[in-house]
């Protein structure tokens, strides 16, 4: 044992390294000197302060009597080797103090020039029970993790499952033990998701930037996407280094869902070639799309916050506006053609659907509206509507139509009492226009007549064409016998004079036969039928004039 001088704990410094006398007094740091033999010939004064020992009982093989037990042998050979070795060494053991406490102490030793050794210890007590408070954090986190019914998996270094919870079983359909020690990211993740692999595991080792909360979309067993949002904790060694990674996640697939279907209706709205106004409950609009300003030409500052109303044509009157609330308010929906007006003033025709806007607890919350411009629609349903009612020559109203004003006005006349007119009427010798001048000149006439007839009749009475030339004339409101008489004169003296044809005079009378409804017909077939009967008696008779159907009964 080298001479150290009057003390033993006080360190003689010249006999010190020079290297450590910097750390001759700290209290935190205990130094030792170990001879040539492996035996200890010096401590520093800290060592006594810490063990309350004195530093001479530590001298020799003192020092190892009060290192535990199990660390015992294992702290001696290591020591001896890397001082036979001349290398430097980190060991860690618990040493005794004299109050019967062990404490946990890294030592740190290095070969002296002379061929003993230094070393230096550390009480690492802290760091030590960190660890284990560490390990005790993670199991109370994994026993967390299996209660919770979010998913919870812990991952090594490599992105293998070291555990999962059942949360995370249950979304990939698969047991945990066939989990564990998987790849998760490998093994699950979507196609469309592979990218984040390289990000999280660059060259198969968790990155050290992995990020603290991230989204990834993972398949199940049955191959269904499910999109997960991750929150990442990582639980490190004392040392710092990082140990595993637990990942807490969250399936936000329905959210995520419910959110592109927002931003799907929003951009439906945006991109909608229909106009789209939504209202609040007090009929104050809230938002209207760019089809909107193109048609009705109000850009959405000037319509958002003031009332639809702005949009009325006028052409409805309070009655249809009122039918159309008390419907929206009792179904939920009404639809239907209405006529509008642009900001320019001009009206046009648009389909209107209107809906209540409810929320989850079945409250209205606003009103939609989608409408477009049905113009063009209109036109051709009134192009369609002259095929079907009126004649194409003459532009009268055909059977079909007359069928139907007949059906109304004896319809009235029932209800009201009254009596309808029906004047049946035949061109006479007509075919020989048609022989000696064409079809032309036939033409010609027959539209003349038709002109001839409706200004002899008032604008309430309808005059029909039947087909060739027969014609009807129907007297809605037909008074008494005189009256009708009166007007079947007034025909048969505007049909009397010659026509110009093509610079032709040609003459072509009527022939009238008049039914009067009730008396001469149940109903309108009949009615016709009689009139139609009046009329060939006419013919028999010589033509060019008129007959009541009574007066043939008679
Ligand atoms: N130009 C023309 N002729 C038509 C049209 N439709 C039918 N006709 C012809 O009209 C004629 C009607 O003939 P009728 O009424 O039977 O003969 P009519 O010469 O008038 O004989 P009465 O009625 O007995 O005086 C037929 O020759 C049909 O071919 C049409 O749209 N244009």
């Amino acid at each position: 044992m080298k001479n150290i001088g009057a003390s033993p704990c006080q360190p003689d410094m010249t006999a010190l390294d020079q290297e450590f006398h910097f750390l001759a007094y700290p209290d935190h740091v205990l130094l030792f000197m170990l001879d040539g033999d492996g035996r200890c010939e010096f401590v520093s004064p800290s060592w006594s302060l810490f063990t309350g020992r004195e530093a001479v009982r530590e001298l020799g093989d003192g020092w190892l009597e009060h290192v535990h037990a199990d660390d015992r042998e294992r702290l001696a050979r290591g020591l001896d080797e890397a001082r036979r070795a001349r290398r430097e060494v980190r060991l860690l053991f618990r040493s005794r103090r004299e109050d019967g406490i062990y404490r946990w102490f890294v030592s740190q030793g290095m070969p002296r020039p002379d061929g003993g050794y230094a070393g230096l210890c550390f009480d690492v007590t802290a760091y030590q029970e960190g660890e284990a408070e560490a390990e005790r954090a993670a199991q109370h986190m994994i026993s967390l993790l299996r209660q919770t019914r979010l998913i919870g998996v812990v991952l090594d270094l490599r992105g293998r499952v070291q555990f999962s919870n059942g949360g995370l079983c249950r979304l990939l359909q698969c047991p945990g033990a066939e989990l564990m020690d998987c790849h998760l990211f490998e093994r699950h993740l979507s196609a469309g998701d592979r990218r984040l692999l390289a990000e999280l595991y660059p060259g198969g080792v968790q990155s050290a930037q992995f990020p603290a909360e991230f989204e990834s979309e993972l398949l199940a067993r049955d191959g269904e996407a499910r999109r997960i949002s991750w929150h990442a904790m990582t639980l490190r060694d004392f040392s710092g280094r990082t140990r595993n990674t637990v990942l807490i996640g969250d399936d936000v697939t329905e959210l995520h869902r419910a959110e592109e279907k927002l931003s799907l209706s929003a951009r439906i709205f945006d991109a909608s070639n229909h106009a789209i106004v939504v209202t609040g409950l007090d009929g104050s609009i809230l938002a209207v799309n760019d089809a909107f300003t193109s048609l009705t030409g109000y850009t959405r500052e000037e319509a958002v916050g003031r009332n639809p109303r702005i949009l009325q044509s006028g052409r409805h009157d309070a009655d249809f506006y009122r039918q159309m609330w008390t419907t929206l308010l009792e179904s939920g929906h009404w639809y239907g053609d209405i006529w509008d007006r642009r900001k320019d003033g001009s009206f046009y025709p648009k389909y209107l659907s209107i809906s209540v806007i409810r929320n989850a607890a079945g409250e209205p919350t606003s009103y939609s509206g989608i409408f477009y411009d049905i113009s063009e629609r209109k036109t051709i349903e009134e192009r369609l509507d002259r095929l079907a009612h009126y004649d194409t020559l003459t532009g009268l109203p055909n059977r079909c139509l007359l069928l139907d004003r007949l059906e109304q006005a004896t319809g009235r006349a029932l209800r009201q009492g009254g009596k309808v007119g029906l004047l049946y009427l035949d061109l006479d010798h007509f075919k020989q226009v048609n022989d000696t001048l064409g079809h032309g000149a036939g033409d010609e006439l027959l539209k003349a007549a038709a002109v001839r007839m409706r200004s002899a009749v008032r604008a309430a009475d309808t005059v029909a064409r039947l087909g060739g030339d027969e014609f009807v004339v129907l007297i809605p409101d037909a008074g008494s016998d005189a009256d009708l008489a009166r007007v079947a004169e007034k025909i048969v003296e505007a049909l009397a004079p010659p026509y110009e044809i093509e610079g032709t005079t040609v003459s072509a009378e009527a022939s009238v036969g008049v039914a009067i409804f009730p008396d001469d017909g149940v109903d309108i077939h009949e009615l016709m039928k009689h009139a139609d009967a009046a009329m060939y008696q006419v013919k028999q008779g010589g033509r060019g004039f008129f007959r009541f159907y009574h007066e043939l009964a008679g």
